[in-house]
């Protein structure tokens, strides 16, 4: 029997607390999720994944608790965890003067990718969006502008992947693809934690669940 490669931790959260008022949404919550591994967060509308999400990257501030990449405590102003750390939590903070291959070609480059061409070219081709390639996001379709979102997580550095419900608007082909795409990132050693409603994409890429509330 081969020996079993030890995973390093990417992210570990311990006794996560946040609310909004005097309304407490999670409580309590750890995780932890290794090279290689993809942790879901499932649950009903409202139970609390997208607010565990923003946590996880910094967009919002945890009222106890603690979460750290790579050992790092995290916060959206630290340029490591905003290098190793790829977010695709909403899709509607484009630049609206530039266009779709602007934006990932600016992407990349602010990572420091000094040749990013071939790359861009080839997620372009991969999300599909060739053809839209020259056009601004707020033109594209919504389920290409999902698209466009996903891909600007493949053009630059990554240790950890967090997305919400990054399934959301694309047709059954897309899903499909989206699978197969974060099962190559998983192999490659990538973390991902999202949130997601669609069981098949859960099991394409063989997530470990948490589940939130009741
Ligand atoms: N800024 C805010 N102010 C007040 N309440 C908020 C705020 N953001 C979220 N909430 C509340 O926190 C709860 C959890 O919301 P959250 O978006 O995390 O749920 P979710 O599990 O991601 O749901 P869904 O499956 O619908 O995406 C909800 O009841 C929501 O109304």
């Amino acid at each position: 029997m081969g020996a079993v490669a030890k995973r390093d931790v990417v992210l570990q959260v311990d006794k996560l607390k946040k609310g909004y008022g005097p309304v407490t949404i999670v409580e309590a919550f750890s995780m932890k999720a290794h090279e290689g591994e993809a942790v879901a967060l499932t649950g009903r509308n409202g139970a609390g994944k997208s607010t565990v999400l923003r946590c996880l990257v910094g967009a919002d501030r945890p009222d106890e608790g603690t979460v750290t990449v790579g050992g790092v405590k995290v916060s959206e102003t630290n340029p490591v965890i905003r290098r190793d750390v790829a977010t695709v939590i909403d899709d509607l903070d484009f630049f609206p003067d530039l266009s779709v291959v602007e934006h990932l070609d600016l992407l990349a480059r602010a990572h420091g990718l000094t040749d990013p061409d071939a790359l861009v070219d080839e997620v372009l081709e991969e999300v599909q969006l060739v053809v839209q390639a020259g056009q601004l996001p707020s033109t594209l379709s919504s389920g290409q502008r999902r698209r466009l979102a996903l891909a600007t997580a493949f053009v630059r550095p990554r240790r950890l992947l967090v997305l919400d419900e990054p399934e959301q608007r694309l047709d059954v082909e897309g899903v499909q693809w989206l699978g197969r795409r974060l099962k190559q990132e998983l192999d490659g050693g990538l973390a991902i934690v999202l949130a997601s409603h669609e069981p098949a994409l859960l099991e394409a890429i063989g997530a470990k669940q948490i589940r939130l509330g009741a």
